[in-house]
């Protein structure tokens, strides 16, 4: 996905905020409160897993899809947006993961 389609994104799902929640499905989980929002991304969770688990393609794909849009409006239920997590990834790119690991282990913070 490139991050241009994320950006616009994440600007439709800000204006959603104010928007009504009768003519718009985001606005209406804005209005509907974290704790909708966090359990449709459990929902999605889920669903991703199984349909990975099954393997079939087009599924794993829509799923994901499912998963990225509603973090991205608990991101912005949260007052943060894509840009934040791609300049993690970013920040993390090149890093290798057992790398991370060992540094955090060393510094005997393995909390996170
Ligand atoms: N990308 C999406 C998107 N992906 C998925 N969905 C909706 O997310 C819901 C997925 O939930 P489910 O599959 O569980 O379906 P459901 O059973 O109907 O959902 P619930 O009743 O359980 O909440 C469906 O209603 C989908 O239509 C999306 N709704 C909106 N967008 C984007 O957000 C923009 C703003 O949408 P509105 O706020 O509706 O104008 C749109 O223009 C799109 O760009």
């Amino acid at each position: 996905m490139s991050d241009e389609i994320l950006r616009r994104l994440d600007e439709v799902l800000e204006a959603r905020r104010a928007a009504d929640p009768q003519q718009s499905y985001v606005a209406g989980l804005h209005a509907a409160g974290i704790d909708r929002i966090l359990r449709k991304v459990g929902e999605e969770c889920t669903e991703t897993v199984i349909a990975a688990k099954n393997g079939n393609r087009d599924d794993i794909v829509y799923e994901t899809a499912d998963l990225w849009f509603h973090s991205l409006v608990m991101l912005s239920h949260c007052g943060l947006d894509s840009e934040a997590v791609l300049a993690e990834l970013e920040r993390r790119f090149g890093l290798s993961g057992v790398t991370e690991k060992a540094a955090r282990d060393n510094k005997g913070d393995s909390a996170r």
